[in-house]
């Protein structure tokens, strides 16, 4: 039996009327990792907030290593060791500082500042940095670093110290595979060496890969411990959904007229041109890794980016918007992926994060205009069982996953001809997952076509056709029909490869 490091007993919180967590009892031992399952909403990282001292606990306690544990500032709880790599990048780092400083900050904040001049600083940096395998230039600012680095720098910064307990809220999120790997064996490590690590995640794949024990969390409290030599993963999921996971129905139907036609186009100097077609009510996802060119493409479509050379055509007119106003206007709607930092408007509620890209074709009647707004809402809340109080809640008060579903909602509201969707299941439990794909293929069937980024598993749970990205340029293409999922990961990692299907 591994030594316990942490307990939690009869953890409550309440956010005003809204009771999160009902009473959590929980042990985490060292040199576990424990994976924390819960749907979208259900108090995973309220719970984290309260054990990294962000929160505090209505009632019930925590105990670290035997002592009472109630840390009343984050730097507290990190002092006592526990180390909180947070889903919202933008907790873990300071954008507006360099790599080095962002790496340094903790020990420079409490008085463990040796570092007396610039050299040092970034030689002690590049270690810190190294010891993760992050290969970066520490003077650069971390604003300007990618979501995936950024996540590395706050990995990088949490490693610095001496963790007794590490939590990693959806680490591996916007991470390469190559990155989450790497991230993998660095927690194989911090395992080995007696750490207790508590890691949230939605990702099968993730929970498989690391996980000793499996706790399923729902409505604000455990609802099941798995362990054992055999983890019963479909047992987890229940447990947390209280119900089985419902399937989308995928029923291909025969294509429509073509919506979208892409001739010879190339996205970078050097990159393969490309062609497709995309008909009136399909669905189409792509896949590719990370820098393949799928998110330049739909940039392309939407206005915010401009390919080399080739021709778009939109209902057989040129498609070339200078604007994403101008796509919006000929019906060309983009979800981008990345919503915390590309989309969500943190000051304004649900309702006006939800209707503000079309507050020009909700009436200018004021008062029409609101209820209008508000009935949309409401409906989008309903169909995307988005779990909030009220259609005014601050998007802030929202768990991470429910304020996805709210950014990708936010263009399903509206017809469109056609919509493009970035990684439109990043950050949303495995329900939820299906209720979005439920929703695409309900949107796609009645009012547009639908084109959206995603891992291959995503894809081949609700699209019509699947097309593989690589270097910049479509290499497969595969119709959803008794496919062969080794050819697909094959021209997912090899451009060089042939496509198994033609244009
Ligand atoms: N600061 C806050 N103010 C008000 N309500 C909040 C606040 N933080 C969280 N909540 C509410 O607490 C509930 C649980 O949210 P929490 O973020 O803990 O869920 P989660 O299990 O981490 O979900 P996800 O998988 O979506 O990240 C939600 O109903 C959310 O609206």
């Amino acid at each position: 039996m591994s030594e316990q490091a942490v307990r939690l007993a009869g953890l409550c919180k309440a956010f005003g009327r809204n009771q999160v967590l009902r009473g959590v009892d929980l042990d985490l031992s060292a040199g576990q990792v424990t994976v924390l399952m819960g749907a979208n909403g259900a108090g995973k990282s309220t719970l984290v907030k309260i054990l990294c001292g962000v929160h505090a606990a209505d009632s019930g306690s925590v105990t670290l290593a035997g002592q009472p544990f109630k840390p009343a500032t984050p730097s507290e709880a990190l002092r006592a060791g526990i180390v909180t790599v947070h889903q919202n990048i933008n907790d873990g780092v300071v954008p507006d500082l360099d790599v080095a400083s962002n790496l340094l900050l903790d020990g420079l904040a409490s008085g463990g500042g040796v570092f007396l001049n610039g050299r040092k600083m970034r030689a002690r940096a590049r270690e810190i940095a190294a010891a993760v395998g992050l290969t970066i230039d520490v003077s650069r600012p971390v604003a300007g670093l990618s979501l995936a680095d950024r996540q590395l720098v706050s990995i990088a910064r949490a490693m610095a110290h001496q963790p007794r307990l590490l939590i990693l809220d959806e680490p591996t999120s916007s991470l390469s595979a190559a990155e989450a790997s790497r991230l993998f064996d660095l927690i194989d490590s911090l395992r080995a060496r007696g750490v207790a690590i508590l890691y949230i995640s939605h990702r099968m794949s993730d929970i498989r890969r690391l996980a000793d024990r499996i706790v399923s969390m729902r409505d604000g409290r455990i609802s099941g411990v798995f362990e054992g030599p055999e983890l019963d993963y479909s047992g987890a999921v229940r447990a947390m959904l209280g119900h089985e996971i419902t399937e989308v129905d995928i029923t291909i139907p025969q294509p429509g007229l073509p919506v979208l036609e892409v001739r010879d186009l190339v996205l970078r100097p050097g990159a393969r041109p490309f062609s497709l077609t995309c008909h009136a009510n399909e669905v189409v996802a792509i896949t590719g890794l990370v820098g393949a060119g799928k998110s330049e493409f739909a940039s392309v479509l939407f206005g915010t980016g401009e390919a080399v050379s080739g021709e778009v055509r939109l209902d057989g007119k040129p498609h070339r918007p200078a604007s994403p106003r101008a796509a919006i206007d000929a019906g060309v709607f983009l979800s981008p992926k990345d919503r915390p930092v590309n989309a969500v408007v943190a000051d304004f509620d649900i309702l006006r994060n939800l209707t503000l890209p079309f507050l020009k074709r909700h009436s200018t009647a004021q008062f029409v205009r609101g209820a209008s707004e508000l009935a949309t809402t409401r409906r989008m809340i309903s169909e995307m069982g988005v779990v909030c109080q009220s259609p005014t809640d601050g998007i802030g008060t929202l768990s991470g996953g429910n304020q996805q579903k709210v950014m990708v909602a936010r263009w399903m509201a509206e017809a469109s001809r056609l919509l493009l969707l970035d990684e439109p299941f990043q950050g949303v439990d495995i329900q939820a997952r299906r209720d979005i794909g439920h929703k695409i293929r309900e949107t796609a069937a009645t009012r547009a076509t639908i084109v959206f980024v995603a891992e291959l598993d995503e894809a081949l749970e609700i699209a019509d056709r699947v097309l593989v990205m690589s270097e910049h340029s479509i290499v497969g293409e595969h119709r959803n029909e008794n496919i062969d999922v080794s050819a697909i990961m094959a021209q997912v990692v090899d451009a060089s490869l042939p496509s198994a299907a033609g244009q």
